[in-house]
């Protein structure tokens, strides 16, 4: 993955790099007018102003404090939280989710891009939202090839992004214990859906339930990155906050449901300011607090 943004610039960055000021396309009426209800996407990085160059330099100790953090997360393993849900722990490496802030971040600027999705009945989710591959609908709990709001068509998902999947899915193989789980059949995911959270961000408990009948009971997995903010996740095998576990989600881990877990509840209880490695927000300006997730399935 050291070569992760090199790669995706030659692929697919050049897809659409369209300015925050670039309109989505529009919609048409009845006659076939065209609306004039542009959306701008949200932008999960705030721009660097021309005159806001003074930042403060991090002390030598939150430096090294950085530096420790990431030496224990390469060196840390996965476990296996439930029978079919792994959780590798520090997986993907601070450059790479560096690497993954901006792609997404190019890609969310774009057609396509990071809204304010709402149920259907109006209320809004607290996170903005971008979809990859396919669009999810929140309003129809349905698939499909566009996004009904604005009639975009999903950015393609990163050939980088499919790869890290698949490594991430090789590698949980050697933490399911086979008495309890089989391993992860590999997957190409066809969706991702991309998440970001900033304050007061969460997720109510929900199962991932919209894939096809068939995705679902082969248990093909769900791959979730964590990227900025650490997430109180919950998880468990009803809809009831009171009864379900909860797991710090930290940036650059990596959790896979499938199998026996593929219809667990789960949701995001907060996000924890000040958590993300500093490193992450110098190089990439991501909105502070923030938190980007993503995930991928096949529908
Ligand atoms: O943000 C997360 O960790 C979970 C996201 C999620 O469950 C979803 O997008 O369906
Ligand atoms: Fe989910």
């Amino acid at each position: 993955m050291n070569n992760l943004v090199s790669q995706l610039e030659r692929s697919n960055l050049a897809h659409d790099p369209a300015s925050p000021q670039t309109p989505i396309s529009p919609l048409k009426n009845d006659g076939e007018e065209e609306v004039e209800t542009k959306m701008k996407p949200f932008d999960i990085c705030t721009p660097k102003q021309a005159g806001n160059l003074v930042t403060l330099k991090p002390s030598l100790f939150a430096k090294n404090r950085e530096k420790r953090k990431e030496m224990k997360q390469q060196s840390s393993k996965g476990t296996e939280l439930r029978p079919g849900m792994v959780l590798l722990k520090g997986y993907i490496s601070l450059d790479d989710q560096i690497k993954i802030v901006k792609a997404c971040r190019e890609l969310g600027l774009g057609q396509g891009g990071f809204y304010q999705p709402g149920y259907e009945g109006g209320t809004k989710l607290h996170l903005k939202m971008m979809c990859l591959g396919k669009n999810w609908d929140p309003q129809t709990s349905k698939y499909g090839d566009h996004r009904p709001c604005d009639d975009s068509v999903p950015p393609k998902i990163p050939d980088e992004f499919l790869k890290l999947v698949q490594s991430a899915i090789n590698d949980s193989d050697s933490v399911t214990e086979p008495s309890k789980s089989k391993p992860f059949p590999s997957i190409s995911p066809d969706i991702c859906i991309v998440n970001f959270y900033a304050e007061n961000g969460r997720l109510g408990l929900h199962q991932d339930k919209d894939e096809s009948e068939q995705s679902i009971r082969d248990g093909l997995p769900v791959v979730s990155f964590s990227i900025g903010d650490t997430a109180e996740f919950l998880y468990g095998d009803v809809n009831d906050v009171d009864k379900a576990k909860k797991v710090l989600l930290e940036s650059g881990d990596v959790l896979i449901f499938g199998g026996k877990s593929r219809k667990v509840f789960h949701g995001v209880a907060a996000i924890k300011k000040d958590t993300a490695p500093l490193r992450l927000f110098e190089e990439t300006n991501m909105r502070k607090p923030g938190r980007l997730n993503l995930t991928f399935r096949r529908y």
